[in-house]
């Protein structure tokens, strides 16, 4: 079972590490991000993954749809499925992304979690096809939700960041090693998400 959200509803933690995490407020301007998460939520191919937990099929709480060049075909936790070829939406906001982040990115992941009830458990982007020190820029669009990060040796090492409409965050150094990140369920009311995480595969 999934916990709720342990950590304060309201304001980032202090002392985030910006080792790890580079946030940016206002990356997109509100109306055009409103517009870009309407056009991504129609026009995107959508699925609701089926993964094996504990012997059981479980269907994941959100749907997602996979985006980039077709050498990006190695990443197996989707399955090894090919990545579908971008549109001119995701083209220009991986252009924008890259400015920042410093480096190119061949896929994009898209979540969309449609109210509170959708989630992603605690786990890391550590799958062998990302190399080692992966950098993940991660772009939402929509309702306010917890991003929490967690030590994976010290579970009271813990900060929870609220990844707010239009922001960008680059995930780097060691998060993926060290650290462990979910969004997780809330009982209060939510309106719809939209996250893209740009991610290198090799
Ligand atoms: O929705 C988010 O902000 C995070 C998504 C995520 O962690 C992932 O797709 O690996
Ligand atoms: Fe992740």
């Amino acid at each position: 079972m999934e916990q709720l959200s342990f950590f304060k509803e309201e304001g980032q933690t202090p002392g985030l590490p910006v080792s790890l995490l580079d946030y940016r407020a206002e990356f997109f301007e509100a109306g055009e991000g409103k517009a870009l998460m309407e056009r991504l939520i129609k026009d995107s191919l959508w699925k609701q993954r089926v993964v094996k937990m504990y012997d059981k099929e479980v269907v994941t709480p959100r749907l997602t749809a996979w985006y980039g060049d077709p050498e990006a075909y190695n990443y197996t936790v989707l399955g090894k499925s090919a990545p579908l070829p971008r549109t001119a939406d995701l083209l220009m906001i991986r252009k924008k992304v890259e400015l920042i982040a410093g480096i190119s990115f061949n896929s994009v992941l898209l979540n969309y979690y449609r109210d509170g009830n959708d989630s992603v458990a605690w786990h890391s982007d550590n799958e062998k096809a990302l190399g080692t020190h992966p950098v993940i820029a991660s772009v939402t669009f929509g309702q306010v939700r917890s991003f929490d990060i967690r030590n994976k040796a010290d579970h009271s090492l813990k900060y929870s960041i609220r990844l707010e409409h239009g922001s960008l965050m680059i995930m780097k150094g060691d998060l993926q090693v060290n650290w462990n990140h979910r969004i997780a369920k809330s009982t209060k009311p939510m309106t719809e998400r939209l996250n893209l995480t740009f991610r290198v595969v090799i």
